[in-house]
């Protein structure tokens, strides 16, 4: 890479929050062709440095130059003016338009006063044909899955003529299947000249991908590495500055009664159908049960079924005995059930409330934080001080809104409040999404040890390593029906991978559980 000519360089870089140094004196090359990945600890500050190249925050110091000319990016306009394109993590697509009517939103191709969606439509297909992304403009966004969404976005820096394409954690919210399908594209825009930055936690996606990684600790540059010369052992250590254990430690599981039941539990879904089918297993007291499947298969519905959120049709949920079938999100809570939700920002945290709120979003109204009906703000904020600490919770302050934070540090707030809260149950929803390797690894140690402790676990997740590494037992989903129970042993990977795919376990094996 080093022949290439350096399209953008940022010179000594610092932006301060109130009470923290997001980028401290930060200076990062970005050579043509070249897909550079960025890593580093959450709240390291990765987001905020993308932001100040794409316009959305000015640095307090240093410069940009691009192309070798300084400039000043005062805007996401000024940005795109500049060839940058930026694919955010939550997409800025308008749900009813379609494909191209986004595509072109804001830039649209006039033929006399009318917008020409013809000339658009034709546009978005060269473009998509060009680089393999498989879009066709005239659906639209609603009904298509979130990795074409993410395509969409794609398009739009593209047909805005961009050249540098910025991705914050492209790979969060896709399938696995969608996560190889996008180093693809990644690829091909690399191969015609395109230069890439891309934020990721996943250090077997840099290894797979990236020409060049540069690594960031406590918002300064520890190093930028050729990914061909190193391995995922060493950008770790250099990430989280100690060798990270990448393997889940866990002694067989000695499980005691059954903490939850459910029993021939129906949901049906907007149009009638089923979207959770006859679903019936048991979750015992030092237990973790892995839910695995296909992103899509009836897991949000079914976590939701549970906790409260959504009616279930028909069945029954029972908790240490006790029937919720109907009950409420409190109820629900009140039986000892705590919930890593799979969306954070809906359902984990307030965003506008403060760290110290958040913390006790679900019991602020028992002693000792309200008493007669009056807060007890020392309390609330004695609390937010404790867990922040143990679980390692990076920000300026227990006051600050929770928005602020970064995105891993977010998610390490939910798990925190309600790893804490003493539940009998813990359904856990991707607990490690967005988080860094070092935040993972303490994640799972916490889920061990609150198994360890007597505590039923339910995990959902799409990481098979994880669901492997962590469960004692695994059941398989598959459109909303549970195609199987087994051992979390990888010995039954084949299987569970078929079962994924909707085949049905043989009659002999069914019975082995
Ligand atoms: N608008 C803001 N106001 C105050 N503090 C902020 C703001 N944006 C970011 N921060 C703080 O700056 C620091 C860096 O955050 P940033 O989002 O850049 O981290 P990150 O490396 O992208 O983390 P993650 O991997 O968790 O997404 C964090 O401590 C965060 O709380």
């Amino acid at each position: 890479m080093e022949h290439q000519p350096i399209v953008a360089e940022l010179k000594g870089i610092t932006k301060r929050f109130p009470g923290i140094v997001a980028n401290d004196n930060i200076s990062f090359q970005l050579r043509k062709g070249e897909i550079h990945a960025l890593l580093g600890e959450n709240g390291a500050g990765k987001s905020t440095l993308m932001n100040i190249l794409f316009g959305l925050y000015q640095p307090d110091e240093g410069h940009i130059e691009i192309n070798g000319e300084p400039v000043v990016i005062d805007g996401a306009g000024k940005a795109i003016e500049l060839r940058i394109g930026m694919v955010h993590q939550h997409f800025k697509l308008v749900k009813p338009f379609t494909v191209a009517e986004n595509i072109i939103l804001g830039n649209e191709p006039t033929k006399g006063i009318e917008v020409d969606i013809k000339s658009a439509n034709v546009r978005v297909r060269e473009l998509s044909d060009q680089y393999g992304l498989k879009v066709d403009p005239r659906f639209r966004i609603e009904d298509i899955t979130v990795g074409m969404q993410q395509r969409v976005e794609i398009l739009k820096t593209l047909y805005r003529g961009a050249d540098i394409l910025i991705f914050d954690e492209p790979s969060a919210v896709l399938t696995v299947q969608e996560i190889d399908e996008l180093m693809e594209i990644l690829r091909a825009l690399a191969r015609e000249g395109k230069s890439i930055i891309i934020i990721t936690h996943k250090l077997k996606e840099i290894m797979a991908l990236a020409d060049t990684c540069t690594v960031i600790r406590r918002g300064k540059v520890v190093g930028s590495v050729n990914v061909k010369e190193s391995s995922e052992r060493q950008l770790a250590e250099l990430m989280v500055g100690r060798s990270v254990n990448f393997q889940v430690n866990k002694e067989k599981s000695k499980p005691g009664k059954a903490i939850l039941e459910l029993s021939g539990l129906t949901v049906q879904g907007e149009h009638g159908k089923a979207v959770v089918e006859d679903v019936t297993f048991q979750i015992r007291a030092g237990e973790i049960f892995g839910i695995a499947g296909v992103d899509g298969n009836g897991q949000t519905q079914l976590v939701e079924a549970i906790t409260g959120m959504r009616k279930a049709n028909s069945g029954s949920i029972k908790v240490n005995g006790k029937e919720l079938f109907g009950a409420s999100v409190r109820n629900v809570t009140e039986a000892g059930v705590s919930h890593i939700p799979e969306d954070r920002h809906k359902h984990g945290l307030v965003l506008d409330f403060t760290v110290s709120e958040n913390m006790v979003l679900n019991n602020y109204y028992k002693e000792p934080y309200s008493r007669t009906g009056i807060l007890n703000y020392k309390a609330i904020d004695d609390n937010a001080s404790k867990l922040a600490q143990q679980f390692d919770v990076r920000m300026s302050s227990i006051h600050t809104e929770a928005r602020q934070l970064s995105g891993g540090n977010q998610q390490k707030a939910i798990i925190a409040r309600e790893l804490t809260r003493d539940p009998e149950l813990i359904i856990a929803v991707q607990p490690t999404r967005g988080l860094d390797v070092g935040a993972i690894e303490f994640v799972h140690k916490q889920l061990v040890e609150a198994r360890n402790a007597g505590k039923a676990v339910l995990l959902v997740s799409f990481e098979l390593e994880e669901l492997y590494g962590l469960s004692d037992r695994l059941a398989v989903i598959y459109e909303g029906r549970i195609m199987g129970q087994m051992e979390a042993d990888e010995k039954n990977e084949e299987q569970i991978g078929l079962m994924m795919a909707g085949n049905v376990m043989g009659d002999a094996q069914r019975h082995t559980v």
